[in-house]
């Protein structure tokens, strides 16, 4: 077997800057496989697995879940991955995570999302999501068809727990502090990619031509 030539980016920025937007985009466009923590720890929510249970507290006050476990679990789902060109979206958020990552997997790129914090905190409260699906809207920039109801499934959405404005600053708080060393680390290996801004289409066309350089879209 010949080695393969992987391709493995992350998506960094702070809650609400767009990483699930911009993955779905990035996703459609060049076909790399998409691992969402936030995502895998709703999942985990929903069907109260013992992880879930471990995170719930953390993630309803806002905090960070605590690294080893939150890494033994990415860590795994992205072994089931390894064959893949894959993107990766909410991890690492603290160093520690970043170092373990390290270990396993040197990213080719890691995108930064540099979007104000007064942006965010007003999009956070007006996004909806389908809890089944994690399909996510919002009232301003991407609405449902139909006030309340998600296109696909016709299903109720909801709000997430964790975006009431007090849990948002908390979240804020954590990125902050614990979440933008990482940046410093990956700019310091020298594969860090910063797109600032406070629209995503406007965002988006830098970002794909920066992408489309490194990988071919796909027809
Ligand atoms: N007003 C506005 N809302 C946006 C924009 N981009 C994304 N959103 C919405 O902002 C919220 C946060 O985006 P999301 O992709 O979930 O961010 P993440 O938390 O970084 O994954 C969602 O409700 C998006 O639909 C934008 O350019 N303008
Ligand atoms: N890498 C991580 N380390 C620790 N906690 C995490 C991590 N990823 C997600 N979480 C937890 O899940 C919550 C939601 O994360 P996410 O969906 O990525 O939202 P956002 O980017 O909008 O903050 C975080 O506030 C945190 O509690």
């Amino acid at each position: 077997m010949g080695a393969r030539l992987l391709f493995r980016a992350i998506i960094m920025g702070p809650p609400g800057s767009g990483k699930g937007t911009v993955s779905e985009r990035i996703v459609k466009t060049f076909g790399l496989k998409h691992l969402s923590s936030g995502e895998l720890l709703r999942t985990n929510l929903r069907n109260e697995t013992e992880f879930g249970l471990l995170a719930k507290s953390f993630i309803n006050e806002g905090k960070l879940v605590p690294d080893a476990a939150i890494t033994r679990i990415i860590l795994h789902e992205l072994k089931e991955m390894h064959q893949s060109n894959w993107l990766l979206d909410g991890f690492p958020r603290t160093l520690r995570q970043a170092e373990e990552l390290h270990k396993v997997y040197q990213p080719d790129t890691v995108i930064n999302l540099n979007v104000p914090f007064e942006t965010i905190k007003k999009r956070l409260t007006s996004r909806w999501i389908h809890p089944g699906s994690g399909r996510v809207y919002n009232v301003e920039f991407n609405p449902p068809k139909i006030t309340g109801i998600d296109d696909v499934t016709g299903e109720l959405l909801i709000q997430r727990n964790d975006d009431k404005p007090e849990t948002v600053t908390s979240r804020l708080q954590a990125y902050e502090e614990l979440t933008q060393p990482v940046l410093e680390y990956y700019r310091n290996k020298g594969i860090l990619e910063v797109f600032s801004g406070t629209e995503t289409n406007k965002i988006w066309p830098k970002l794909r031509a920066f992408l489309g350089k490194k990988l071919p879209p796909l027809s």
